[in-house]
């Protein structure tokens, strides 16, 4: 949706919200961003398909599907033991080059920059995701997060505890965040998705993709 002069006209420049935390609006392109909408359609049907994860035997209301490594609450393995024990799929090249250029355009990183795995995740109308850390991963190499599809509201805030200070941000279709550094293990997620706000030509018509890039420091 969009609106004669709205909001939407407004310039949204890259900010860094807190040291180490960097919001670049807009960075990928809308034929980028249907692209990896098509890729997401392939990775949703297997080897490993996207599901919600369970934590404390409840599902999270998000769903997920993983490459390189597989991520269930709250360990890494190769195999999705919690799903169907099938290895999931590698991460392609071009999304370690992604990663690499992710970091290089926010300055939080460099061209050593190798991420491993890759946390799909995919939002309904009525999906969150509550206050927490990446901390899974034995690396403080940044986390790379790609957006597309419908607006959320991103929660980002301190390293400290999952209450004030925070910063609420739109981000939308296309938009890149990368937190490392000072921000690494900083508590952040998901408090609204906004629903009907994907624009034309995202290649989703509704909810919300969101890609998180990390280098897990795990071997094997
Ligand atoms: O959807 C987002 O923007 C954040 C996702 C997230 O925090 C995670 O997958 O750990
Ligand atoms: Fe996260």
């Amino acid at each position: 949706m969009s609106t004669l002069f709205g909001d939407d006209l407004a310039p949204r420049p890259t900010r860094e919200l807190t040291p180490g935390a960097v919001w670049v609006p807009g960075w990928l392109t809308q034929e980028q961003q249907a692209w990896l909408v098509s890729r997401f359609r392939e990775w949703a049907e297997g080897p490993v398909p996207l599901r919600h994860a369970v934590v404390r035997g409840h599902e999270m209301s998000v769903q997920t599907v993983c490459l390189g490594w597989h991520w269930r609450p709250y360990a890494y393995s190769r195999e999705a033991v919690d799903v169907n024990g099938n290895r999931v799929l590698e991460v392609p090249d071009w999304m370690v080059r992604l990663g690499r250029r992710a970091v290089e355009a926010t300055g939080l990183g460099d061209d050593g920059y190798t991420p491993d795995t890759a946390l799909v995740n995919y939002y309904d109308s009525a999906a969150r995701m509550g206050m927490h850390q990446d901390k899974d991963e034995r690396s403080l190499a940044p986390v790379v997060s790609l957006s597309i599809g419908d607006t959320c509201t991103f929660r980002f805030g301190n390293t400290t505890n999952r209450n004030k200070p925070y910063e609420d941000v739109a981000l939308t279709s296309g938009d890149l965040f990368v937190f490392g550094g000072p921000a690494r293990l900083a508590y952040h997620g998901v408090t609204k998705i906004h629903a009907g706000t994907a624009p034309d030509g995202c290649g989703l018509t509704e909810g919300r993709i969101n890609i998180t890039l990390r280098m897990t420091g795990l071997d094997g």
